[in-house]
């Protein structure tokens, strides 16, 4: 947990509840986008001098490292996320939100804005927060490097200095987020991801 400032003065603060992942954050893997949202929603506290991070350890959405790097397996099989888990007989996501919801009601945090693009986390805080807990919006964690240009995901290759082969792994494991998990990011059809091309901070006050 990490809150970059006293909570006492702050209203609605930018809350991020990241779930571990060894790969994304400590490897700089460009499979998921874990390493991404942790660094962004850092920068987003950073800017606004405010925010906290409840660090959960659920790694791999709950099945464990061991279990999750499986998964990568039948992935390079060609199994989508998903379908890896449930294939080794996991729920698709087995994560729970309890803990966080009561970590910010210990913090004294009653009303916040949720950096998140997924909407059962969302609705799993509403659930067990109730009235205690106020999320007054979700901010999406979009990958700013989709956001700025005709062929963002190629400048983003280039910014890492890798090749497409990798970058579609990252672009699949998005979509995969979108259209069966449920998360907020728009799928295009032709190209992978459809961002919205509005800076972060304009989108603070879009409801869930
Ligand atoms: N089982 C499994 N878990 C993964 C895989 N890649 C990343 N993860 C885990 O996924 C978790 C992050 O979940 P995501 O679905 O990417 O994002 P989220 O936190 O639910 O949603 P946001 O709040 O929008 O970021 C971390 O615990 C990662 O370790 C994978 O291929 N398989």
């Amino acid at each position: 947990m990490f809150a970059a400032t006293r909570l006492s003065v702050v209203d609605a603060p930018l809350v991020r509840i990241h779930s571990e992942c060894f790969t994304g954050e400590t490897v700089s893997s460009v499979r998921c986008d874990c390493g991404y949202q942790l660094a962004e929603a850092m920068r987003l506290m950073q800017e606004e001098g405010r925010g906290v991070i409840v660090y959960l350890r659920q790694e791999g959405r709950g099945i464990g490292l061991l279990e999750k790097l499986k998964a990568y397996n039948l992935q390079d099989q060609g199994h989508d996320t998903v379908d890896a888990n449930l294939l080794l007989n996991h729920p698709a996501d087995a994560r729970t939100y309890g803990s966080a919801s009561a970590i910010l009601a210990d913090l004294g945090v009653a009303k916040l804005r949720l950096l998140t693009n997924n909407a059962d986390k969302i609705r799993q805080l509403r659930e067990r927060g109730g009235r205690r807990l106020d999320i007054v919006c979700h901010v999406p964690m979009l990958p700013r490097w989709w956001a700025g240009g005709a062929s963002p995901q190629l400048s983003y290759l280039r910014h890492l200095g890798l090749d497409q082969t990798v970058m579609s792994e990252a672009d699949k494991y998005l979509r995969t987020k979108a259209e069966r998990m449920g998360h907020m990011l728009a799928v295009d059809t032709a190209s992978a991801i459809t961002i919205p091309r509005t800076p972060t901070r304009a989108l603070y006050s879009q409801d869930v």
